[in-house]
């Protein structure tokens, strides 16, 4: 733009101009104009936000119904007037993204509309970005910070780039307005399950427990729980009542980070809560069943929330094509070069073969259109063995990055043949030529959502091997990103399989770390309004209306298959270190 139409714009002078102009001063004026509003909408939503979180004209306190919960990489907030929650980010001191987040966010938004909407339809609902201001974030991070658990405060809300969500803790407006006429207002209950891996392939079928199972062990010995849980992913995902019931079960008296219960959006029952308290929070959600007992209240619960979670809610068509197998690979990929130390991985084996206790991984039917079988089919991606995807990690990571791997993919998502969306010799000339520019230009240059699907950067390797850039990695600020000397080699071209493998892998990780959302509000039989059939659940004589959303369906970063390596290794000392004294 010409400096002086950029001066003259500035000063708030632009009608002159549009009088006096050119046409591409008056297509930069209504660009300019374009953007104001943008701005000026952005400036009203992040308020009615502020309005909604902070106690009337205190910009100090928060409301206590405000605060929802929080991961390790969010921290979300409820908007009670809009029946929405706020998620910001949250980085470790000093690590937030330079951009305030725009890059991450901006990209995580596209791969939620463009791949995960094709697997998991409907249940995700992508969300509305704002731009927060920086002051506001400290205000804010001040704020709640006393309701936040002590053991999550080590990263704080920085970065100004925040999300919008419908919020699933409540059941839609489509669906309670009809009420009103009956004047029925009684309280939301919700459930939260994490369901965790739910399916694993043939490749890694190592040992007779699965990995959430294992992983049990690892947190026993780090100290982050006292006992182990008798849930197991794959007895929920059977689809089995009784299988599911026992998985149930085990939710409730162990909630762990898997269960959480909500009544009106607030915590009534979580890993905080005493088991014992179960039976009034039951006996109030079911105040209208005949039944008293805590037995009885077990049965209408486990029957609600296994019909909501097998229950087809939505029919939307799912990205077959992505499943097409890979192709075989070669014998010298499957060398023991990058495999767990085989010592360990016997001794663990052994260990819990006399330990007597196995997992029951026959999957059962799941309809496909339901919560669960929506999950489990992402899961069942095809990808090779965790060996070798590891073994594939190492080879190109010089290469490759979070911008790279995820822009490709929102690519090959796009296309309808789900094709990879680029040769891999035009990818070598790329990374020649990226290499040869100044190492210290940005890798991840793009904001606008146009550019980042269509054009793909490699990241431009630095001395050690780093990235040149920070952004280009979502989850920089908490993974050790110092890669190894040995690690990664500048010089090789990645197969379509290999690629294939490396995202299929990534999104397989998504969908073994989401969140099921499940909202039930009871109301009389004799008056369900005219809703859609699914959303009706009736049993035990009780009628219900439910609502189900999945949350948390970031993408991972690349990084994490090195974290897994770790996680897996922490895993099999622990197992060895338990059992050596049980068994
Ligand atoms: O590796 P896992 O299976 O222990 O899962 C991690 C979760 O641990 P969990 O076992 O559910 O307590 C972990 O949850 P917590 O922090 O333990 O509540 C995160 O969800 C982590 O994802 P990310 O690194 O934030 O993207 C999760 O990491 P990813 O596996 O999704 O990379
Ligand atoms: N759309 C939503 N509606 C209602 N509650 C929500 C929503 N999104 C998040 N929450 C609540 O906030 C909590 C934290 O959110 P989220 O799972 O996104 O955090 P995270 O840091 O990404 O988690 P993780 O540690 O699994 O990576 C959830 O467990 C849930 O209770």
């Amino acid at each position: 733009m010409p400096v002086d139409l950029f001066r003259l714009i500035s000063d708030g002078k632009t009608r002159m101009v549009l009088n006096e102009g050119s046409s591409s001063g008056e297509t930069w004026i209504r660009e300019i104009d374009a953007a104001e509003r943008a701005k000026q909408k952005n400036d009203r939503a992040w308020k009615f936000v502020l309005d909604q979180i902070f106690i009337a004209g205190d910009r100090r306190s928060v409301k206590e119904c405000v605060y929802r919960g929080e991961g390790n990489a969010n921290l979300v907030l409820a908007l009670p007037c809009e029946r929405k929650v706020v998620r910001f980010r949250k980085s470790l001191p000093g690590k937030a993204d330079p951009d305030g987040g725009e890059a991450r966010t901006r990209q995580e938004n596209q791969f939620l509309r463009v791949v995960i909407l094709r697997f998991l339809g409907e249940y995700v609902q992508p969300p509305e970005i704002i731009r927060g201001r920086p002051e506001d974030m400290a205000l804010l991070s001040e704020a709640i910070r006393s309701l936040r658990p002590e053991s999550r405060r080590g990263k704080d809300i920085v970065e100004e780039y925040v999300t919008k969500y419908v919020d699933y803790a409540f059941l839609p407006a489509k669906l309670t307005d009809s009420l009103q006429q009956y004047h029925c207002s009684r309280p939301t209950f919700c459930v939260e399950i994490k369901p965790k891996q739910g399916f694993r392939h043939e490749s890694d079928e190592q040992f007779q427990r699965c990995t959430y199972c294992l992983t049990q062990y690892s947190k026993m010995n780090s100290g982050v729980i006292k006992s182990r849980s008798t849930y197991c992913p794959f007895d929920l995902f059977s689809g089995d009542a009784e299988r599911m019931k026992k998985s149930i079960h085990g939710l409730l008296k162990s909630p762990q980070n898997n269960l959480r219960i909500f009544k009106n959006g607030n915590i009534i029952y979580d890993c905080n809560s005493n088991p014992d308290d179960l039976e009034y929070i039951l006996g109030e959600w079911f105040v209208a069943s005949r039944y008293r007992s805590m037995e009885q209240y077990l049965k209408i619960f486990v029957r609600l929330v296994s019909t909501a979670l097998l229950r087809e809610f939505h029919h939307t068509p799912m990205n077959e094509s992505a499943y097409c197998p890979l192709a075989r690979i070669s014998s010298q990929d499957c060398d023991n070069e990058t495999r767990i130390e085989q010592e360990l991985v016997v001794k663990a084996k052994k260990l819990l073969y006399l330990s007597d206790y196995e997992c029951n991984f026959i999957g059962g039917d799941l309809l496909p259109d339901s919560v669960l079988g929506r999950i489990r089919r992402m899961q069942q991606l095809p990808y090779y063995s965790t060996d070798i995807v590891y073994k594939i990690y190492l080879k190109y990571i010089r290469i490759w990055n979070d911008n790279s791997i995820y822009s490709s993919m929102i690519r090959m998502h796009s296309s309808k043949k789900n094709e990879l969306p680029i040769r891999i010799e035009e990818l070598c000339e790329r990374c020649e030529s990226a290499r040869t520019k100044d190492a210290s230009s940005a890798a991840y240059s793009s904001v606008n959502p146009s550019e980042s699907t269509n054009t793909l950067k490699p990241k431009i390797p630095g001395k050690n091997g780093n990235n040149s850039t920070a952004s280009a990695d979502f989850r920089s600020n908490k993974l050790d990103r110092n890669l190894d000397e040995t690690e990664g080699e500048i010089n090789i071209v990645i197969t379509n399989d290999e690629l294939r493998a490396l995202q299929n892998y990534l999104l397989a990780t998504t969908a073994k770390d989401c969140s099921i959302l499940m909202a039930f509000q009871e109301i009389d039989s004799a008056c369900i309004p005219n809703v859609a059939e699914p959303n009706v659940v009736e049993t035990d004589q009780l009628s219900f209306l439910v609502n189900v959303g999945i949350l948390d369906v970031d993408p991972k970063s690349i990084h994490c298959i090195k974290k897994h390596r770790k996680r897996d290794i922490n895993v099999l000392v622990s197992v060895t270190k338990i059992l050596e004294k049980e068994v």
